[in-house]
């Protein structure tokens, strides 16, 4: 039996739907939540990711400022602009979209970012403050993920989450929130052995390691959950996944599909976290 599609462009417009009634209801208090993003160079992807971020901001009502710099952009010029927006009013969430050029160091950048206004959720202060389950920006991807199983009504509590890839922007935070829903959790990386014999034990599979279609059927364990986080361009600009969707789709009893499946949940909990931003930022103001 084929697996159920998850339909995370629907499953996004739903959480759209809500955020767009608390922004507006913000702005009749007279606030609007605001979100700058800063784009350094001429990327197509990046260009393309930052559009999506743009369009998301107008259908819910946020303010958004796309701020386009060249490669050639020193560092301490960003790091000034980035001080500047944690002073800005308007703003109330700084997204730099990743990867900068590489004589920028995106740690300086990150460690820049007001943690109040950090709606990626990559600063130290919020990372740790989710590692212990404290209140924080989550990163947005990770938080998709979770939102979008919960809503599909597949329970996590108890379950076996494997999630293959380890990096900060993914890989471990998902791995934590997961752990924080009660899932037993276990971390795939490259020097893992004997891959296939531990992502076949999952429950809820999630797959964030940026290379096109390295899962296949062998990997997956009947009636698994498979996420798919992977966005690779190929040749040709058609966008794929980590995970061979037409051969796991067959024995998954879920599966996300690239596009639509993680990509729209995760800009849709870049807005989610702005709204927050602005809320907070309401009600300092008030106080
Ligand atoms: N500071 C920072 N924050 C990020 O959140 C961040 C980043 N840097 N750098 C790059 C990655 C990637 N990312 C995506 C967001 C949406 C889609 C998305 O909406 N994808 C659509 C398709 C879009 C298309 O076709 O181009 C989909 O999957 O349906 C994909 C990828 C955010 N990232």
């Amino acid at each position: 039996m084929s697996a159920i599609v998850i339909d995370g462009k629907q499953i996004a417009r739903d959480i759209r739907e809500e955020i767009k009634n608390e922004v507006a209801e913000l702005q009749q208090q007279g606030f609007r939540p605001g979100l700058a993003v800063i784009l350094v160079g001429e990327d197509p992807g990046s260009q393309s990711y930052v559009k999506g971020k743009e369009k998301g901001c107008e259908e819910v009502g946020i303010y958004s400022r796309v701020i386009r710099k060249p490669d050639t952009i020193s560092q301490a010029e960003l790091l000034e602009m980035i001080e500047e927006l944690n002073a800005d009013e308007q703003i109330h969430g700084i997204l730099v979209q990743l990867p900068l050029p590489s004589h920028i160091s995106e740690q300086a950048v990150i460690d820049t970012i007001s943690p109040l206004k950090d709606v990626d959720g990559f600063t130290p202060i919020n990372i740790g403050n989710m590692l212990i389950g404290a209140e924080c920006f989550l990163p947005c991807t990770p938080h998709g993920i979770v939102e979008m199983v919960k809503r599909i009504g597949v329970p996590i509590a108890g379950k076996q989450v494997v999630v293959v890839g380890r990096s900060n922007i993914v890989g471990k935070p998902v791995s934590m929130l997961m752990l924080q829903e009660n899932a037993t959790v276990s971390i795939c990386h490259s020097k893992t052995e004997n891959l296939a014999g531990i992502t076949k034990q999952a429950d809820i599979l999630i797959v964030a390691v940026g290379r096109a279609k390295m899962i296949g059927a062998e990997h997956v364990k009947p009636g698994a959950v498979v996420i798919d986080v992977g966005v690779n361009r190929l040749e040709g600009k058609k966008l794929v996944g980590d995970v061979r969707f037409d051969e796991v789709k067959e024995i998954a009893s879920h599966i996300t599909p690239v596009p639509g499946g993680v990509g729209p949940m995760t800009i849709t909990m870049l807005l989610k976290n702005t709204l927050e931003a602005g809320k907070r930022a309401a009600k300092a103001k008030v106080l």
